[in-house]
Order: structure tokens, then sequence, then C-alpha cells
């Protein structure tokens, strides 16, 4: 993020594109000239006050109160709450420094951490010279390795079928106990040593024992449930390199931190990677863990071969799999082309190999689709074990609530109670202490986030022709939405540039928060899956994450609590980095209680004690939304996971230029978000788990519809006679091609058949007869297999359904039905994301202006900053 060379325009520009308000834009710019980094300083801590600013003048704003902290934390967080906030020249590049002084300055201290803690390491451990050279090089394992090999469990060996076991040499044991001891107890030593945990669970020691039969294998398993340490422990165990295949910089630079402190050497590659000494230390097996995104592995491959002839590659470990594939969330090409893993590194092509080097892969959030996909994509062996954990989370309590989330004035209706909890105590609090005080006074304290949103003061700002929401939202797809010049690129949701592609070293201050201390033991309370299930106590004051689609309602709704006097503030990939790693600093520290954010605040974040995940919007998937969720409750205490979601508007596309088939599976992924949220009759965990596969055989009984029960059934005998009446009548002349039968998901794709079928009169009106007398709006209706079957059964019985929420909500309110016939614009999916990031990676921004009233009052007002902007530069001269 550049700052002095840029033009207002563009400095407007990027202002407006982190989320900011235009008329705080607006005053920033005036206030500080047309300097990035500034302006952005100055929105950040108290433009209202303007008067006030001055450039060593940057308290971060939490709160006074002496009951600042949520949780356990209570100590440190008064201590740390009025934390000093540096002055964001100190970490931004524009300014005088340059970018490696500031890297050093800033995190010197991490990776003087990662050094030492290595060093330590390497003292202790193993003697692996700096310059690369083993000592136990031509050793595949550790002596003590090999001698417990010989005692793996005979089932197991028995269970692998075509196992062929690794001919051991002759191992001389000077203690002479390393032999007796088998491969559990090693790893219970490890763990205790290096984690403090007392055991594997169950899942890790599948995972470990299939390492150890060099088999590949997939683990799926639930989000906090504690996949890394499957690739950790053959590091440790083995004495070798893993390579271990990360999306986001941010993450990789997060687990190094934290295995430093485990006495775990690690280092991250790629272009974030600081020092030009690293890879070729990593590359000549100085590491046990090494991180590198799928780009960089392709690019070090024929290092990473002669590490491999060197026998020092133990496993390669692919994080996050579901990147793999097209079916998933979280699709990037060039995790695809991990296939090269299995091709290059096995025996058959590296002489000194005896077994395949096996691949890892690791996800939370598979499909069955996804799995194969996942399998078939990296050319996984056909042996690979799949190691599976229930998904059922039993301490997440789900509920959907029907909200109108694009509009301001929801706010207050939505989070009123979620602002009492956080207030009441400390009002009470406040009063106790200093009778004068009120929560005005609280509020101008505790905002990290002041902002004076003036034209906003009530909370409804629909009105506000300039409010950031119109220009960013995307939500709602209406042209007038798309009235900055720039507006094309940014009405896109969910689009953060948060993967592999620093532009400087700044860009790894992301998140740090590893940083903050904690004692290994209290990784035990961490969540099992398969701990009992939770009492319905009501929750309390907890940190809370709040999800929304686009990065200007993250600045909204943070300011929203801010003035409502909760400790919260926004999070997105465009903010600031300093910033970024503050707020996740803050949150880990429990000085912040609300985190609102896109997504690119989800992978990684690993509190155990979030107390509520909020999707504030359409998630743009059920993975998606259940990683996301999955955030909650890592402590296995009762977490809130909830849904709001407007049942007027269904989820959308953006105009792209995905392939037909990219836009069905978005299709796809977006219609079982819809049918999840509109359910008014299953279990919310059960639905959520069948989606990846899995059957819970018992309700959840704390979800929402768990605990309020189905609504009656409607009868629809009626209606559904008409309609398949019609559509017997229309399907005797319709021939094969012209057929639409549902996929097995339900999905509805745009096929031109589908056309025609809905265009016979008939059917129209027996739609529109519908329409009028259950207000339920069909467009695109669909034979599927079951219908024939009713069609052909006569059934003249009655037709009783579960109404869908948005049915019940149609009933109440003088509305129609959503409609699935208004999708197809507006919403953004993974595919979005890759084009988004493909041109995050230029960097460039295209402005095609486009002549609608807004841009041009915008350009007028941007034309009177440019000129009053000159006016003033005009004095410096
Ligand atoms: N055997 C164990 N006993 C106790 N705690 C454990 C164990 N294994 C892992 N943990 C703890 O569980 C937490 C989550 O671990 P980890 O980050 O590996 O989860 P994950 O499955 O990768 O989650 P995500 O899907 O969110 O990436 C960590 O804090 C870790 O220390
Ligand atoms: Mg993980």
């Amino acid at each position: 993020m550049g700052g002095t060379n840029l033009s207002a325009d563009n400095v407007v520009s990027e202002l407006l594109d982190m989320g900011f308000e235009f008329g705080k834009v607006l005053e920033a710019l005036e206030a500080v000239g047309p300097v990035l980094n500034d302006a952005v300083d100055f929105i950040l801590n108290d433009c209202s006050n303007k008067n006030a600013y001055t450039k060593s003048q940057h308290a971060f704003t939490c709160s006074k109160t002496p009951n600042c902290s949520l949780g356990e934390d209570e100590n440190s967080s008064q201590s740390l709450c009025r934390m000093k906030q540096s002055h964001i020249t100190d970490l931004l590049p524009s300014f005088s420094r340059c970018k490696r002084d500031i890297f050093e300055s800033s995190s010197k201290s991490s990776f003087d951490a990662i050094e030492m803690a290595m060093s330590r390491f390497l003292d202790e451990e193993e003697q692996i010279n700096v310059d690369g050279k083993n000592q136990h090089k031509t050793e595949p394992f550790p002596s003590w390795m090999d001698a417990h090999s010989h005692s793996l469990p005979k089932e197991f060996l028995q269970q692998n079928g075509n196992f062929q076991y690794q001919q051991i040499p002759q191992f001389n044991n000077t203690d002479g106990q390393g032999m007796m001891m088998n491969w559990e107890q090693k790893v219970g030593d490890a763990l205790q040593k290096h984690f403090g945990f007392s055991s594997l669970k169950g899942f890790q020691k599948e995972a470990i024992k299939a390492w150890l039969a060099h088999k590949d294998c997939l683990i799926v398993a639930a989000t906090g449930s504690g996949k890394s340490l499957c690739f950790q422990i053959p590091a440790l165990l083995s004495g070798k390199v893993v390579v271990v295949i990360s999306p986001l910089i941010s993450l990789m630079h997060d687990q190094c931190l934290k295995l430093s402190k485990h006495g775990i050497s690690a280092c991250f590659l790629g272009s974030g990677q600081p020092d030009t000494t690293v890879e070729q230390k990593a590359m000549n097996g100085v590491y046990r863990i090494v991180y590198a995104c799928p780009e960089t592995v392709l690019r070090i491959l024929e290092p990473l071969k002669r590490l491999a002839a060197n026998n020092m590659i133990a496993l390669f470990a692919i994080d996050e799999v579901h990147c793999v594939s097209k079916w998933g969330h979280d699709f990037r090409p060039d995790y695809r082309r991990l296939s090269v893993l299995r091709e290059n590194f096995v025996a058959s092509h590296i002489q000194s190999l005896r077994f395949d080097i096996p691949l890892m892969a690791l996800t939370a959030t598979a499909t069955l689709d996804v799995r194969e996909d996942v399998i078939e994509s990296l050319h996984m062996s056909r042996e690979t074990k799949i190691v599976l954990t229930s998904f059922f989370r039993p301490n997440l309590r789900f509920s959907v609530k029907h909200s109108r989330t694009s509009c301001t004035s929801s706010y207050d209706e939505d989070f009123r109670d979620l602002v009492n909890i956080y207030t009441i105590s400390k009002v009470n609090n406040s009063k106790g202490k200093n009778k004068s005080s009120n929560i005005g006074e609280y509020n101008s304290n505790c905002s990290s986030y002041s902002l004076d949103v003036s034209s906003d003061k009530d909370g409804t700002s629909e009105s506000d022709s300039y409010s950031s929401d119109d220009t960013h939202s995307c939500a709602s797809s209406s042209d007038e939405n798309y009235a900055l010049p720039w507006a094309d690129e940014l009405t896109v949701d969910y689009l953060e540039d948060e993967f592999d592609t620093p532009y400087n070293v700044d860009d790894l201050d992301v998140s740090c928060a590893e940083l903050l201390e904690r004692s290994p033991h209290k990784h035990m309370e961490h969540f099992e899956a398969t701990q009992a299930p939770v009492t319905l106590e009501p929750l309390g004051q907890g940190p809370t994450i709040i999800y929304v689609p686009t990065r200007n309602e993250t600045i909204k709704l943070a300011d929203f609590f801010c003035r409502s006097g909760v400790r919260a503030a926004a999070y997105h990939a465009k903010l600031p980095k300093a910033h970024l790693r503050r707020v996740h600093e803050g949150f880990l520290q429990n000085l912040i209680e609300v985190v609102v954010a896109t997504i690119a605040f989800g992978m990684g974040i690993d509190k155990s004690n979030v107390r509520r995940i909020i999707h504030y919007g359409w998630p743009q998937s059920l993975e998606a939304y259940y990683q996301e969720a999955g955030r909650a409750g890592r402590d296995g205490k009762l977490s809130d996971c909830i849904l709001y979601a407007d049942f007027w508007k269904c989820p959308k596309l953006l105009p792209s230029q995905r392939s037909e088939e990219r836009t069905r599976q978005a299709y796809k992924m977006l219609s079982d978000c819809f049918r999840y949220s509109m359910d008014t009759a299953t279990c919310r965990a059960k639905t959520l788990v069948k989606y990846f596969g899995e059957e819970l055989n018992d309700d959840c009984h704390i979800c929402d519809i768990c605990q309020s029960g189905p609504p009656p059934k409607q009868s629809l005998t009626v209606e559904v006679n008409v309609f398949l009446h019609a559509l017997k009548a229309q399907c005797a002349y319709m021939d094969e091609t012209s057929f639409v039968f549902a996929s097995h998901s339900g999905a509805i794709y745009g096929q031109s058949s589908r056309k025609k079928f809905i265009e016979r009169p008939n059917l129209r009106d027996a739609i529109s007869r519908i329409r009028e007398q259950v207000r339920v709006a069909i467009k695109y209706p669909q034979i599927t297999k079951l219908g024939m079957k009713f069609l052909d059964s006569h059934a003249e019985d009655c037709f009783y359904v579960y109404p869908y929420a948005d049915m019940l909500l149609s009933s109440r309110n003088d509305k129609l039905y959503s409609k699935f016939s208004d999708w197809g614009k507006g919403w953004a999916d993974p595919e979005i994301r890759r084009q988004r990031l493909q041109g995050s990676k230029r960097r460039e921004r295209k402005t095609k202006p486009r002549k609608t009233k807004k841009s041009k009052r915008n350009c007028k007002d941007l034309s009177t900053v440019r000129k009053r902007l000159a006016a003033k530069l005009s004095k410096f001269k």
C-alpha cells in the first residue's frame, strides 16, 4: 500500500475500497492531505475530533472501564486496557524508512523467536549442521524409530494388507531402552515434551499410523480438532523434513511462530519470506517443518527432489486441501497442480527411496464429491487411508433468523440483545464507580473505530446516497448500486486478496496473534468431538465474530457496535496490515469483544473461547459456513452460530467469466445454503453434517428447530394437483432432451429446454394460480424422479408439507415468497474470487466511469476535493 505516490483520486479510491464512508474520506483528506496512510490513520483514530489530531497522539481507544476483560483473561485485559497504538507510520512503508528496516523492527522478535527456538532445539535433539549436512542423513528414520517399527501392532500390519514392511537396518541402541519403547510411547513423550498434551486423539493416531505405513492419507476432521498435529508428529518422530502446503501466507506465519514456541524448527518459503538464506537452508534439511504455498512448491521442485534423494523428506502435508477441488468452496487452481508431488516423489523415480513419500491431505470441510476429487486430482494412491471424524459439534447451537441485513436500520433490531449483553454490566460498573459517567462517555472511549457517522446518527442510512453501502454493497444487485466508477470491481462479495500474494513484507503482519503466551496445558481444554452434550444455559459475554459479506459493512457494523458501547473492530483484507494485526491480537487477548469481519478472518483463527459466530448475510456455501462457524466453541462450551439471512432476497451470483460448469457449481452451493436457511423442520446440525455425508441418529436438541419444533404442516393438495396435472399434460409432448430432471442436490440450472418448458401456456396458468393461492412463486419447475412417481401414483390424498421459512414469513406479511428466478446476478463465488485474485496480483484498477446519477455526483465531489487539495498544497510550495 503506497502512500506518497498516489494521486488524490487514487487515495480516495483506496479509502473507499477499504470501506470507509465517503464523507469521512473527504474529511480525512482535507485534514491530512492526499497521503493514504495519514488518511487511514486519521480515520481509524478519531476523525471526528479534528483538532485533537496530531501524529503523535494515537491511543488505541479501548474501554477504560475496569470490567474490560472478556471471559478468562481479566488481568491481562486490564493491564492492556489502554494499549498504546504505535504510530501507523511505524508500520506502513510509505514513510521515509525502508521496508526492510520496518520489517526488521516490527517482526524481529518473531523471527528471533524462531531462530532461538530452532537453535535450542538443534542443540538438544539433532546434530544437523547449519549447512544442512545431517549426520544421520543416510538413515531413513532416527534409530529409535526404525527399532520401534518392529513393534507396530500386529493387527495394524494385517489391516494394511499390501503393506510392504521396510527392511530395517540393525539398530544398536546404546541405552538399551529405545528398542523396547513402542511408537505410541515415543509419540506420547514427544507430545508431552513439545505440546504438553497427554495423548493423541483417535484420528491423530490413525493418521500417524498411516504415515508409518508409508500410506497416503486424507484427513477430514472438524475445525479445531487438531489436524496440524498429524503432520507435526512425523516431523518430530522422523527427524526429517515435513513439507506443508498451505494456502495463506498469514497461516504459515502463524504456524511457524507457534511451532517455535513448541521447540520445533519451522520456516515458510515464498515471496513473503524476507530472509533469502531460509530457502537454501530449508532445502538442506535444516528445518523440520517447511511451509510453502503450491506455487512455491512447484518452483522449488528440483531442490525438493534433491532433498528427497538424500532421504530427508518424511511427508508432504497438504493443508486446507478442499482448495484442490472445483466442488469445494475455496478452489485454488494451483492446488490441482500438486499432483506433481505424487508423480515425482516416488520410489520408482528416486533411486534412494524405498517407498513413495506419503501425501497427507487435511481439511475440515469436504463433501463426498470433494473427497473423491481431492484423491483423484492429487493422484493419491488407491490405498489412501481416509480418516474421518464426526462433523458433529455438540456444543454449537445453530439458528437462522430473518433480517433485511443490508439495511443499517436492522442493526438495532438484530443486535439489541447482543449490545445489552456487553454493555449492561459496563454501565452498572461505571455507575458504581463514577456516578457522573454515562454510556455516551463510555462510547467515546471504547471505540477503536470512533468514526463520526454524522449522516447515520440514527442508525439509518438508506437515504444517504453516499453511504459506503451504496457504493460497495452487492447483496442487492440493482444497478444503482454500481454507481461509482470503480464499482464494478468493488461490488464483488467475499473477495479478499489474503492469499499468498504478499506485495511487500508488511503483508506478513496480518496475524501475529500467536505471540500471545499460552500455557501448553491450556490446550487440553480444547474441543473434543466426543464430549458430552452441553446444557442449555443462556450465553453471556464472550468473544463474538460477525461475518458480513462486504468490506464496507465491516466498517459500518463495527462502528454501530462502538457507538453502542461495545469494544468492536472491523477486519478485512484491505485495511492496513498493522491494524489487522492489532485487531487479531486484541481479539485473542480479549480486549476486543466483537470483530466484524469478512472471510479474511477465517482460516487459522484458533481462539478457544469464541462464544458466538454470527453470519450477517448469506454465506457463499455450506462448507464456508460450517468452517467459519467452526471458529466457535473450541473450548467445548456452548456457543451460538447464528445466520441472519434476508428471506426476501435470494443469494445471487455476480456476473463473471466463469465457465458454465463453475456457474452450475456456484448455484448449487448457494442453493444448498438457501435450503438450509429455509428449512423449518430438520435439526440444523443434522442438515449440516448430512451435507458432508454423515447421518446423525439423533437431533442436536439445541438448535432453533429442535427447540421450537417444526411449524404445523400445510395442505397444498389443491395446488399440487393443479400443478401436476398441468405438468402431466405438458410432459406428454416432451421428448428426452427437453425433459429437465433435477440433480440429486435439487439445484436448478439454466438450460434452454427449461425456457421452452416453462413457456408452455397451461403450465404458466397453473403456476400463476398457485402463486395467487399460496403466494409461492414457481419459476423454474423441474420434474424429479420422486415427482414422476407421485404423478404416476394418481394420488388424490392430501399433500401436506412443512412450510419453508419464507412461506411462513409471507403468510405473516403481505409479501411474495422469494424466487429462485432472482438467482443469477450479484453474488460472488470461488471462481470470482479467483478472478479477483488474479486481478489483485496485477494491482491495477481500471476505472470505468459509469454515467449514473451517483457517479456524476461523486465525480463532482471528487473534483471539489481535488480543487480544495490543490489550493491547500499550493500553500506548501
Ligand atoms: N491431542 C491433543 N490434545 C489436546 N489438544 C490438542 C491435541 N491436538 C491438538 N490440540 C489442540 O487443538 C487446537 C486446534 O488445533 P489445530 O489448529 O491443529 O486444529 P485444526 O484441526 O487444524 O483446525 P482448523 O480446521 O481450524 O485449521 C490447538 O490449539 C491444538 O493445540
Ligand atoms: Mg488447521
